[in-house]
């Protein structure tokens, strides 16, 4: 192996790492273990000075004790940074950290999504101002490449449409529930026992790490500011396995998709949402913790990014890239581009978003129900694709008094649906709540 030489003035790059759980134990280790290398690309060696944990006395091997204090901003207000990786995760103190990190001078790499889609603005300002980094790469869908191709590579093209898999944890429960019948509470804890979910779970299951994810992804395609909160956002707690089956029986899988999608000149529309994919289609077949994500752009044409979503190494791998990145930077004396935040497109309602819905709902066993039902659909501008009719119970016995209907539809308004909805509801002809989900790729 070539050793790169040192030479003189070459000033260890200080490093400060801040939270010591499932991703960052495996950052300390790959900067310890790849010194040399590191060293090589940046044409500076990196010298770790802290660690800030919650926990002293929990054991650590592998890592020098000396590093380690409880005082995460004690070690940035001694201002010798040159880079703080924030890894603990949440808002607060997270949000107060980076900003006292900036102020210091020290550029950031995070991997915090929730954080960036609520405090964005507030912090890539700071970093702007200070002429420093914040690289956040491992964000959005762990090791996968998407933040740097986004900001950088296709920063020449106009992107129209972003789709895809963006959590980890919740693919891995629908994977299981869908592949091995596993229950969802089940299949809950193996994603949290594999870390590949957040501190508190609810953040995966509800959809809400999601949609953070959709925002930053939405800010950098369409180069607008969009906050986690005006994300439409659906998680996957009310999925059961007849919602499985049922998508099964029509050739789909059920995947918890966000989209980012351009709606005209002047609206975007942000979702976060279960959604039925069918099986021929790329993203039926991302398993366990994989992300992928479809880029659309008017000169690049149809781009696929695949990998781990979460998971304590290939999220490393996402942060000590940015690492590099940033030190490199820093070893130069520059700053990396930054968001180009300069359109105000807005996040249209839900209700004038397109799709097409999967309706599922048990009706009378009766002949004239099923254009009764169609009428009712009809009435309300959306038409049917496909009727799947089965009367029979979930369980296969033919009970006489009602048959399970399952409606594929073409593209319908949210706000037609809804309204097609309630009057399904009020009708006596059904049985059962009415159950729908929508449907992409087909
Ligand atoms: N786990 C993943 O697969 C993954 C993937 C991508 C991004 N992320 C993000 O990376 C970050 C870290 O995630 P994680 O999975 O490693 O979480 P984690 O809970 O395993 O680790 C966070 C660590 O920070 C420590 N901590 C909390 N508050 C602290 C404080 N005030 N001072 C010092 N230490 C403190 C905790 O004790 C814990 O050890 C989060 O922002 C998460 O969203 C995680
Ligand atoms: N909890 C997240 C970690 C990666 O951001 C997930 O499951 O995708
Ligand atoms: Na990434």
């Amino acid at each position: 192996m070539m050793m790169r030489v040192r030479q003189d003035g070459d000033e260890p790059l200080k490093v400060v790492l801040l939270g010591s759980g499932t991703v960052g134990t495996q950052v300390a280790r790959l900067i310890l273990e790849h010194g040399d290398d590191f060293a090589a690309r940046i044409g500076r060696p990196l010298e770790l000075i802290g660690i800030a944990v919650r926990d002293l006395s929990r054991q650590r091997p592998g890592l020098p004790a000396g590093l380690f204090t409880d005082d995460p901003q004690g070690l940035i207000d001694r201002g010798e940074a040159d880079i703080v990786i924030e890894l603990i995760g949440g808002i607060d103190p997270a949000r107060q950290l980076i900003l006292s990190a900036i102020e210091h001078g020290a550029s950031v790499v995070t991997a915090n999504k929730a954080l960036l889609a609520a405090h964005g603005e507030e912090i890539f300002d700071a970093a702007e101002l200070a002429g420093v980094d914040v690289y956040y790469e491992a964000a959005v869908a762990g090791a996968i490449p998407i933040i740097r191709p986004l900001r950088e590579s296709l920063v020449g093209d106009s992107i129209r449409h972003v789709m895809g898999i963006v959590n980890g944890t919740t693919n891995y429960i629908l994977d299981k529930m869908t592949t091995e019948q596993t229950d969802y509470e089940a299949a809950l804890v193996q994603a949290q026992d594999l870390g590949y979910a957040e501190a508190d779970p609810t953040a995966d299951v509800e959809g809400y790490d999601a949609a953070a994810k959709a925002a930053l992804l939405a800010s950098l395609a369409f180069h607008t500011r969009v906050n986690g909160d005006e994300v439409h956002t659906e998680g996957i707690t009310r999925i059961v396995q007849d919602d499985i089956r049922a998508a099964r029986d029509v050739g789909c899988v059920v995947k918890l998709v966000a989209i980012a999608k351009q709606l005209d000149d002047d609206q975007i529309s942000v979702r976060v949402h279960p959604t039925l994919i069918p099986l021929g289609h790329p993203l039926a077949a991302v398993g366990g913790a994989y992300n992928a994500i479809f880029v659309e752009a008017d000169a690049a044409g149809r781009l696929m990014f695949l990998g781990p979503g979460a998971g304590g190494a290939p999220t490393a791998s996402a942060v000590t890239g940015d690492l590099v990145t940033v030190a490199r930077n820093r070893a130069r004396g520059v700053a990396g581009p930054n968001q180009t935040i300069y359109n105000e497109l807005r996040v249209a309602d839900m209700g004038a978003v397109q799709t097409r819905y999967f309706l599922r709902l048990r009706v009378v066993d009766e002949p004239g129900v099923l254009a009764t039902i169609a009428a009712i659909l009809a009435h309300h501008k959306i038409s049917v694709q496909t009727v799947l009719q089965t009367p029979a119970d979930s369980s296969g016995v033919r009970d006489g008094a009602s048959a399970e209907l399952s409606l594929m539809t073409h593209m319908a308004t949210e706000s037609d649906l809804l309204a097609c909805l309630s009057e399904l509801k009020a009708n006596p002809k059904v049985r059962s709540e009415v159950r729908f989900l929508r449907v992409e790729g087909m």
